[in-house]
């Protein structure tokens, strides 16, 4: 009997070690003209697109039928102030497109020597990730960089790809570049892939693909539970989290990381929960800021909720829909863990309540 998604972790694995490989070689060079902010004001890079289109390449050509919801897209590219930025861009895809990496991988995926595309279809690859999602069928979800402000300051950022079928994830990919190897051991290798698929456990490999070991959230209990969060307070509140951990008498400070490089923390045991409060008025979490994570988390033995204790519901479209915020935490802390944060919201609504009058 076949192993379930075996064509599909390999096709995404190969694919995030490419595109490991392109922003790892973007990483701290890059130069005026090759940053864009968007219309949400995030920022985006000749990485996060160039990125996208390796990996949408590729998937086109494994899976042609199979939509894909990507963050990015090509619009602002297409346009003339977009040349400089697209030719970059078509550079840094091509050269990683057809680098010979020796690692087995097809040349009936299209990759290789000899393998350049054109500009347009650069373009369409990166439109490709429009898909609009939702409930029924097989769908990808791509951030080509997650945590692009941890990426522009040279701190974490991670390349998550997942395959959602009939709105379950069925497998995440994560390649985090400047990520250390062993959290013990900081200044050593850097560069770690994270692979769960539902079913088959986690784990985390070397970008190369050397040393798999699988991952099982360790039991963390009472004073050594700490928080994973958000350097930027304007995704996650920081304040909320430190009332949360003074609920449970936590006084290890929080460790800090952008993108979803902390659910692959938490996975390893690195942290103890992952807490994710937005402070934005009706900010609506994306599918492809959770999908790979999430799976990563229950596989290696943990739980994932929003913070009112709901599973993330990825049918939705290309966001959580009515979820708000994320709680992710081994079996034996989630309870206690979700059971604090409910707490610490009553808390606050009791002071505001008190202000106002
Ligand atoms: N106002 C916001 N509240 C919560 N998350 C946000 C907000 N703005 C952007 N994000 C998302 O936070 C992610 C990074 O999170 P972290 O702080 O954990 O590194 C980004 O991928 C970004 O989503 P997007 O992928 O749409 O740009
Ligand atoms: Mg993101």
């Amino acid at each position: 009997m076949s192993i379930p998604f075996a064509t599909e972790k390999q096709v995404a694995v190969a694919a995030v070690r490419r595109a490991c490989l392109l922003t790892s070689s973007v990483f701290n060079k890059l130069v005026k003209n090759e940053t864009l902010t968007k219309g949400d004001k995030s920022p985006v890079t000749v990485g996060d697109y160039s990125a996208q289109a390796v990996v949408n390449t590729i998937l086109g050509r494994a899976f042609p039928t199979d939509p894909i919801v990507g963050e990015e897209d090509a619009n602002e590219l297409r346009q003339e102030s977009g040349v400089i930025m697209r030719q970059r861009i078509v550079e840094l895809a091509n050269e990683t497109l057809t680098s010979e990496l020796g690692l087995g991988e097809m040349v009936e995926w299209g990759l290789g020597p000899g393998q350049e595309r054109t500009p347009e279809e650069l373009m369409d690859a990166i439109d490709r990730g429009n898909h609009a999602g939702g409930a029924v069928g097989r769908m990808w979800t791509l951030d080509p960089i997650d945590g692009t402000k941890g990426f522009l300051r040279g701190e974490q950022y991670a390349v998550c790809l997942a395959l959602i079928v009939d709105a379950q994830v069925q497998l995440g990919v994560m390649g985090c570049p400047n990520l250390p190897v062993d959290a013990s051991n900081p200044d050593g290798p850097k560069g770690c892939i994270f692979v769960a698929v539902r079913g088959q456990g986690a784990q985390q490999m070397a970008v190369s693909g050397a040393n798999p070991t699988p991952l099982t959230i360790p039991t963390i209990s009472g004073d050594s539970l700490n928080f994973l969060e958000s350097v930027e307070a304007a995704h996650s509140s920081h304040s909320f989290n430190s009332r949360v951990s003074s609920v449970l008498n936590i006084t290890r400070a929080p460790t800090r990381m952008d993108s979803q490089a902390k659910y692959c923390c938490l996975a390893r045991g690195d942290g103890g929960a992952y807490l994710r409060m937005p402070t934005g008025v009706g900010y609506r979490e994306k599918i492809w800021d959770h999908a790979s994570g999430a799976i990563l988390i229950e596989e290696a033995g943990g739980i994932v909720t929003d913070s009112r204790g709901s599973s993330l519901d990825f049918g939705l479209g290309r966001t959580l829909g009515e979820n708000f915020g994320v709680v992710a935490a081994g079996k034996a802390a989630h309870a206690k863990v979700l059971a604090a944060v409910m707490q610490a919201k009553a808390e606050e609504e009791e002071e505001k309540t008190k202000a106002r009058v």
